[in-house]
């Protein structure tokens, strides 16, 4: 049946039209490490929730509670979010069934910051969406394209429907515009089971109202849609159907929402008149309100004492009595809808957009190697054959180049972490599969980002420094070039995957980058250190680099002083350079063998982050 047929626009009154999944979880209990050190004792178990039960229908369900009453962490273990490793005990079911990874494939989950593109417009992230998560054998692009304007129509987006989202150089849509295009990536694949993480925080009232009252209507036509939020005014509070509040980890009172004044009026506490229900709730939790009758049992053990929750209780153990114990994966492992290279056309195509659109760093890459190449070319103008001159310029500048293509690329750690949400969102979602994403960063970013300067580059300097003027010397020469910024863009991209900040990106990167410098074979001599130290030069991207390009300009040379001649070859034996032809290529199969390593543990890197909240 498809829903998004089904979906009427109703008034606030109106009735649940079609039946959407009921969602049941019975003495959930959640435990969390709180991580101290490195050098401390592993940390205690921490309970974040408490033994807690709650069925939620179809209609819009609030989970509410002060700050760290648990809401999120309740939201999350639902949705199939939280890491399973913290649950001690509880299950959750939809529809009577223990959730596997189908059904995982009817909800969808909002994150409480809005995850986008920033520089695509509101259609095309939709359009993203739609492409990568409907069955291509079953959906043409021009049924994608109605649903994107049906999606568009009913999120009131229309206005700014070709406004890009924006970024840090770019003023995009509003927040509230943000917010709802969020909302519509999720919407996109008629979700029967909506999650949302705070959807009108950070939003003006009237933004928070417009939401909550899209969210209305979508659950009339048989969403159910589940959602934690901090504090609603009256005009949001008086449009839900079910309340779920949390205090302390534990749940004070689960019902129907307009009942809610009832129990708490019940067990003591008086609602004033024109008070806002919420903010009542609000009061009782944080102990602003005293009840008429005095007791020492906690809001939790006196919701638990209730005939609500026994009725609560008699359902529960209803329905898991009748439940289908399918077996379940606990971990996340999304189906992906799309094949292979459908998913990384698409990926990439959105890559290179990302890039044509915020084209700075490409920019500043490109005019940072002319800029360089044209200092080098006038520091070392046509290079002399006489000596010392000649050899000695000649060695100065190849150590010049070599560190300039190494710590070019220092940039390139920002690649896995800017997006590192994004990626995580979309892959956890099933948009793609990690390979796709790697994949599009190595052909889309990598290439015109790095090795089209780096021909610049050369081009510009080898001319300028009058290195042997055979063009196979220059291919030879750019060839290297290219393999070295290959290999020091690997590791980056391995420490990039590897950590999810800047600062700690740019620490571990230093390090091997200014070791391979020293074992590089210009600042020391490798023949004459500690044997046990040496090994390190086997790893430097330096050596191979230096030595490549040494041969490559020295072979066949000769330089003059007075009236003797000093061939090339003189220079690397004594250097004790292996100036064979596989001398020469063992070079760049080796800076070729750790671009492949490091490339290979960057993907594997990506394949380990935490997908869990
Ligand atoms: N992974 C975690 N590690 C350590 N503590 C956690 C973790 N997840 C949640 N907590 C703790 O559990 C408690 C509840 O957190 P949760 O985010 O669910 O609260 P909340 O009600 O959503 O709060 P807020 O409105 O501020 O987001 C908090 O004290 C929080 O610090």
């Amino acid at each position: 049946m498809d829903l998004s047929s089904l979906r009427e626009r109703a008034g606030e009154k109106e009735i649940v039209k079609v039946p959407g999944p009921t969602l049941t979880f019975q003495n959930i209990s959640y435990v969390v490490r709180e991580s101290r050190g490195p050098c401390r004792k592993r940390a205690p178990e921490r309970e974040i929730l408490k033994d807690v039960s709650g069925i939620m229908k179809t209609g819009l369900n609030a989970i509410m509670g002060a700050t760290g009453s648990g809401k999120t962490s309740l939201l999350d273990v639902i949705a199939g979010r939280k890491d399973p490793r913290g649950l001690r005990s509880g299950q959750v079911l939809v529809d009577n069934k223990v959730v596997t990874s189908e059904l995982r494939l009817i909800s969808a989950y909002v994150v409480q910051d809005d995850i986008l593109m920033g520089t695509l417009s509101v259609r095309e992230n939709l359009m993203f969406s739609g492409l990568l998560r409907f069955p291509r054998h079953q959906y043409t692009t021009a049924e994608i394209k109605k649903k994107v304007v049906s999606v568009i129509g009913e999120l009131g987006l229309q206005d700014c429907a070709d406004t890009k989202i924006g970024t840090e150089f770019l003023r995009g849509v509003s927040g509230g515009e943000r917010k709802r295009c969020s909302i519509g990536m999720e919407l996109m694949t008629c979700p029967t089971l909506l999650f949302l993480d705070e959807p009108t925080s950070g939003l003006d009232s009237n933004t928070a109202n417009s939401i909550i009252a899209l969210l209305h209507r979508l659950s009339r036509s048989g969403t159910t849609i589940i959602f934690s939020i901090h504090q609603p005014r009256y005009s949001i509070f008086r449009l839900f159907d079910h309340l779920t509040l949390m205090y302390k980890g534990e749940c004070v009172y689960t019902g129907p929402a307009n009942d809610a004044v009832r129990y708490f009026n019940d067990i003591g506490y008086e609602c004033e008149p024109f008070n806002n229900p919420a903010d009542f709730f609000l009061d009782i939790t944080n102990g602003e309100v005293s009840p008429s009758v005095i007791t020492d049992k906690s809001l939790a053990e006196l919701y638990r004492n209730t005939r609500d929750f026994a009725e609560l209780t008699e359902e529960l153990k209803q329905i898991t009595v009748q439940s289908d114990y399918i077996t379940t994966s606990k971990r996340s492992t999304p189906s992906y809808v799309t094949p292979f290279l459908y998913q990384l056309n698409m990926v990439s195509r959105r890559t290179a957009l990302n890039l044509l659109r915020n084209p700075q760093t490409s920019y500043a890459q490109t005019a940072l190697n002319i800029l360089f190449g044209l200092m080098v070319g006038l520091i070392y103008f046509q290079m002399p054959h006489t000596l010392p001159e000649g050899l000695q310029n000649r060695t100065g500048a190849f150590f010049f180049l070599i560190i300039n293509m190494v710590f070019a690329n220092l940039s390139a750690v920002e690649l896995f972490i800017n997006e590192r949400v994004l990626f995580v969102h979309e892959n956890s979602s099933g948009y793609y599969r990690t390979s796709v994403y790697f994949l599009s960063k190595v052909f889309v970013d990598l290439i015109p980002n790095r090795l089209i300067p780096i021909f610049v580059f050369s081009v510009i300097s080898y001319y300028m420094m009058g290195l042997k003027p055979a063009f196979v010397a220059f291919l030879c020469f750019t060839l290297t070039m290219s393999l070295v910024s290959l290999a020091a863009v690997s590791l980056a991209f391995l420490v990039s995957a590897s950590v999810s900040s800047f600062a700690m990106a740019n620490a571990l990167i230093a390090l091997p980058f200014v070791f391979m410098m020293v074992f590089g074979g210009f600042l020391v001599n490798l023949n004459s250190m500690l044997s046990w130290l040496s090994w390190l030069k086997w790893i430097s991207i330096f050596r191979y680099g230096l030595n490549a390009i040494t041969i490559n300009e020295m072979t066949g040379q000769v330089f003059y002083t007075n009236n003797t001649s000093f061939p090339g070859e003189l220079y690397l034996q004594a250097q004790r350079i292996n100036y064979s032809t596989w001398g020469f290529w063992q070079n760049h199969v080796a800076l070729l063998g750790i671009t492949l390593v490091c490339m290979t543990l960057a993907y594997v890197q990506l394949l380990r982050i935490n997908r869990w909240k």
